[in-house]
């Protein structure tokens, strides 16, 4: 009421009403459901949104009484009420309704959230909203945690580890231990290259298999996996991304835009000496070179491929050498053929002692040799290269009682933005071949720009 005497008390007024305004303004906005009522459940005052909840529930389409409404879902809430001492406080706190069930494959349980407060002495608060998609969320994490913890310990061959997006190993299942010896002191915090012994992987080679199981969904090897004890065992080795489903990933996106992708990977690592001896032999009859044992034409042409492809996608060092054993002919002449091929056996055995195990050491000729060598530039090919020269320099290979020394000569080669397929980097090796051989032989060259030369079988 305004007075026409007093313009202070009128002020007051008119700001208490403008204040009134507003809180009515904001009932009617709130993006929960408000209600105010007496203690016995009488509805005083109802926002749009508490109507729209509750409405479904009312039997007469009427929203008098709170505790009526919601007699079928809550019949215990009259009484919670008038048992409530305090002169007020939380009476319920995000109290969980079932509106209803839902019908299965068609519509989702309807779920609505009750928080009641007693004001005072005469006053309720309700606070109502729908929380549907929230509980189904929330039952959908835990199926997935009950599946996941299901795998996690019931497949007790499989050892199961999480990786982070570097190849960080996060977490992992018991059968770890017993698949591999590895205890927790072992592998916390530490990359994945622990579970492969020594020289069997690269660093960029463990992010080839990351960025491979991105692009293909999975990747799998067979090789060698080292346990605790050093020793090591054939398995094999999946890895597969871990992505959010497209409803959580929205989700994550919409309330952590400001956050890093989270990006993880799930290994499994299984041995598999057992099947690795039944397929050996076609293994080695599709790849390997029947004198040697070492990689055929054909497995080096795919390797040498797939570490191309790896290089153009992440730009790293790449070589190759040619090797080539010296005046093979007379060896050859002199001993006989069964001799040959033994010596031949002692070079392909001393390369591999030589190179390491990530190094693809291929037969592609009767007496010649190539290796690729991943992440490696032609220093560090040039240097493994003459290593290698001279250990066969060094040896004396005794055969049938007849002891024959001989010597090799080798040509390097490396990637560079000049080359552009592994045709042009054979040639490359092979022309510096060339130069070892028109030296003298039993020395390493490199492949130098201007020398044009030989092309041999290589390309064949
Ligand atoms: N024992 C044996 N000899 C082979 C095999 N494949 C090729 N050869 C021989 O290797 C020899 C290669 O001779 P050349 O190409 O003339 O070369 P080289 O005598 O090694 O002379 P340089 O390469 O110039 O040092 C030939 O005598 C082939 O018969 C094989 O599988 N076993």
């Amino acid at each position: 009421m305004f007075s026409l005497t007093d313009p202070v008390k009128n002020m007051r007024a008119a700001t208490i009403e403008e204040e009134h305004q507003a809180l009515l303004q904001f009932l009617y906005l709130a993006p929960v459901g408000l209600a105010q009522l007496t203690t016995d459940g009488e509805i005083v005052m109802i926002n749009p949104l508490s109507a729209q909840l509750l409405m479904p529930l009312s039997r007469d389409g009427s929203l008098n009484n709170l505790f009526t409404t919601l007699e079928t879902v809550a019949p215990e809430l009259r009484h919670l009420c008038a048992s409530f001492a305090k002169p007020y406080g939380m009476i319920c706190d995000a109290a969980r309704l079932p509106v209803n069930a839902g019908v299965p494959g068609k519509s989702d349980p309807q779920i609505l959230s009750l928080t009641l407060l007693k004001l005072d002495a005469t006053r309720l608060m309700a606070v109502l909203s729908d929380v549907s998609v929230q509980v189904k969320r929330e039952r959908q994490l835990q199926q997935h945690e009950a599946w996941f913890n299901a795998i996690l310990h019931g497949m007790t061959d499989y050892a199961l580890v999480s990786l982070n997006g570097e190849g960080g190993i996060e977490q992992w299942n018991e059968s770890l231990k017993r698949v591999t010896g590895l205890e927790e002191a072992d592998v916390a915090d530490r990359s994945y290259s622990v579970f492969f012994p020594d020289g069997t992987t690269t660093k960029d080679n463990l992010a080839d298999r990351l960025h491979e199981a991105d692009l293909n969904g999975w990747s799998l090897q067979e090789g060698y996996c080292r346990r605790a004890d050093g020793t090591r065992f054939w398995a094999s080795t999946l890895i597969t991304p871990l992505r959010l489903g497209n409803d959580d990933a929205a989700h994550a996106v919409a309330i952590r835009k400001d956050m890093p992708d989270s990006h993880s990977y799930c290994l499994v690592i299984r041995d598999i000496h057992e099947k690795r001896e039944a397929s050996e032999s076609r293994r080695k009859e599709l790849l390997c070179d029947h004198l040697t044992g070492v990689a055929n034409r054909r497995a080096f042409f795919d390797a040498a491929e797939l570490e191309l492809e790896r290089m153009r996608r992440s730009p790293r060092p790449l070589s190759l050498v040619l090797f080539d054993a010296d005046s093979f002919k007379s060896i050859n002449d002199r001993y006989g053929h069964p001799v040959g091929d033994a010596v031949l056996r002692h070079f392909a055995a001393t390369l591999q002692e030589t190179f390491r195990q990530v190094d693809v050491v291929a037969r592609i000729g009767g007496e010649e040799f190539a290796v690729i060598l991943p992440s490696t530039d032609l220093p560090a090919a040039l240097a493994a290269s003459e290593r290698l020269r001279a250990a066969v320099e060094d040896a004396c290979v005794e055969i049938d009682g007849v002891r024959i020394r001989y010597t090799v000569s080798g040509g390097v080669a490396s990637m560079d933005a000049d080359v552009s397929s592994l045709d042009e980097l054979i040639k490359r090796a092979d022309t510096a071949l060339y130069d070892a051989k028109a030296d003298g032989r039993n020395c390493i060259r490199t492949w130098k720009a201007g020398h044009v030369r030989r092309l041999k079988m290589v390309m064949s």
